[in-house]
């Protein structure tokens, strides 16, 4: 079956990349993916500077396969190594790449964007709202002002299509206002749904104590357990959204929950937990599965089934 897509208007050859942060912190990492059979690719978000992150240990899974959780604290090469990177990169590839940018001030994504903007990339840009992990700074995405002040800034200096990355919310009301805010940036293309669902406490039973080290224990959580919340997330947005794209996020395990990903209504899917687990691998074995799905059920494209969730 046809598992390709179309995210912000590049063509990618199968809906299926990494997430953030996974795969993608160094050049060694970015080549395993662009070997891979991902559809695309997308660089750890990046700071203006280099950043070690948290002491580790500072990501692990959990037990019998419900998930991970991690506070890496943004570790990255700091966004002129993704500036190269994304300079040198080969857009004659059918594999196209995605920027993420997770800047600490509004002053730093500016500086970061207009850098990329200025560079004239074919890349896509990833703007990182959700990043649960910074001790100090309160992620943006809850703050539904700041959100708003920070997309009135840097998508008319974007111009073209970019997306954001989301924090899971919980309650209606803030899918309404958070909407609100995206549907008044007309080349704001896409939404990526979601995070982790911010700290999260995973402690040892036998031990008596939490598994990794920064912040008390307190982590994101990622994996199979959140695959519902991520669910609703995307089809919340993709119902009020009109014109936006989703990319879905969280629990993605098999080509059975992309596929559910692609119901809630997700153009693109990424992968994270079991991409850290399983390895790069991971993309070739859920293409298939997926595909097969699909054949089973008698679709023949993404679009055949893409937001066609039942209600009852
Ligand atoms: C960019 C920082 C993030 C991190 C991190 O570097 O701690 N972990 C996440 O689960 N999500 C993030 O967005």
């Amino acid at each position: 079956a046809d598992i390709s897509t179309t995210l912000a208007g590049v063509k990618l050859p199968n809906l299926l990349f990494n997430a953030s942060g996974v795969c993608c912190q160094t050049e060694a990492d970015l080549k395993l993916m662009v070997e891979s059979e991902s559809g695309a690719l997308i660089t750890k978000s990046a700071t203006v500077e280099q950043r070690d992150g948290n002491p580790a240990p500072r990501y692990t899974p959990l037990p019998n396969g419900i998930g991970s959780i991690n506070s890496m604290g943004l570790p990255n090469e700091g966004y002129e190594y993704y500036l190269e990177y994304a300079k040198k990169y080969d857009y004659n590839s059918e594999k196209p790449l995605f920027i993420s940018l997770s800047g600490l001030s509004l002053d730093d994504n500016v500086k970061m964007c207009k850098a990329f903007v200025d560079a004239k990339l074919p890349c896509v840009l990833e703007i990182n709202y959700s990043c649960p992990n910074v001790p100090g700074k309160p992620q943006m995405g809850y703050d539904m002002e700041a959100m708003e002040k920070s997309l009135s800034v840097l998508a008319p200096l974007i111009k073209k299509p970019f997306g954001i990355k989301l924090p899971p919310y919980f309650d209606i009301a803030h899918f309404d206002q958070a909407a609100a805010v995206f549907n008044k940036f007309d080349n704001l293309a896409f939404v990526t749904c979601i995070n982790s669902v911010g700290n999260g406490l995973a402690i040892d039973f036998v031990t008596e104590q939490a598994l990794i080290k920064p912040k008390d224990g307190f982590g994101g959580l990622g994996g199979l357990m959140v695959l519902n919340t991520a669910l609703a997330n995307v089809n919340a947005f993709h119902r009020r959204l009109p014109g936006k794209q989703i990319v879905g996020v969280g629990g993605v395990v098999s080509g059975k929950e992309a596929f559910l990903h692609v119901l809630a209504g997700a153009s693109a899917v990424q992968i994270g937990t079991m991409l850290k687990e399983e390895g790069p691998g991971v993309f070739a074995r859920i293409a298939k599965e997926l595909s097969d799905i699909m054949v089973a059920k008698g679709y023949k494209t993404l679009e055949d089934f893409r937001g066609k969730v039942k209600t009852l």
